[in-house]
């Protein structure tokens, strides 16, 4: 049976990477996929990967039609078997609807990969409907860790090293440095907004995970 799946988790714990591992796994076996993301850090439609690996993608704008782009597809005589679907917290509640009918009426098996919620921890449009849409959603295994060593699960924006809680939903940025970044923090501490450098600051220099 085809699925619609969502593989999720915090930034930088290595969806991009198993995107472009699935896609070259399923076509080394000789199954024909289509790569597609939306506002990848790299600033060009491509997923990449912090391990270096990339790869050119469609770009999926707020116009971008998954139903009309496959049918055309098809219609032209092309195969497909599989979609993969990049930084899907981008995507409109509409396109995920899309790829939704896309696998039950055309067959053809979706793999998404998106962060689930925003800086306030509010969920993203896309990932909303994916979690609602979704015939499974996947969690990677392995993720990074809060400054305190416990697993990261919130994703904290800072500016200027300061961690914020109000500003637009979608900003573009990394994890690593930078006036606008990212940090990964455990639910208290992204509670508390003790950021890494906040930590160093209020704890010394070595802070242990305890007492703050
Ligand atoms: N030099 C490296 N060697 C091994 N793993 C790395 C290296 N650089 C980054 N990574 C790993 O790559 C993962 C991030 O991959 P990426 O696909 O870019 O994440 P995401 O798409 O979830 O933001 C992290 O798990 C990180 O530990
Ligand atoms: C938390 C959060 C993230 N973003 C942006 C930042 C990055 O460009 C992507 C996530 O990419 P990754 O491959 O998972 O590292 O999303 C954003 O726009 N708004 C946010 O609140």
């Amino acid at each position: 049976m085809p699925e619609l799946v969502f593989h999720t988790g915090p930034m930088d714990c290595g969806k991009s990477t198993l995107a472009l591992q699935l896609d070259h796994t399923q076509s080394t076996h000789g199954r024909q996929g289509r790569i597609f993301t939306s506002r990848d850090r790299s600033g060009r439609a491509r997923i990449s990967s912090r391990l270096g690996l990339e790869t050119p993608a469609t770009e999926v704008d707020e116009e971008f039609d998954f139903w009309t782009h496959v049918i055309a597809q098809l219609v032209a005589g092309r195969r497909i078997d599989y979609l993969v679907c990049d930084e899907a917290q981008f995507y409109t509640g509409e396109q995920v609807e899309q790829l939704a009918r896309v696998v039950d009426e055309l067959q053809i098996d979706v793999y998404t990969f998106g962060i689930l919620a925003d800086f306030r921890t509010k969920l993203f449009p896309g990932s909303q409907r994916l979690v609602e849409l979704a015939d499974r959603v996947e969690t990677l295994p392995i993720g990074p860790l809060c400054w305190c060593g416990a697993k990261g699960t919130h994703n904290a924006r800072t500016v200027n090293g300061l961690m914020v809680t109000e500003g637009s939903q979608v900003v573009v940025g990394d994890t690593g440095a930078g006036e606008i970044r990212y940090e990964v923090l455990c639910r208290a501490h992204h509670r508390r907004r003790m950021t890494a450098t906040r930590a160093r600051a209020t704890l010394g220099e070595d802070p242990l995970p305890f007492g703050e």
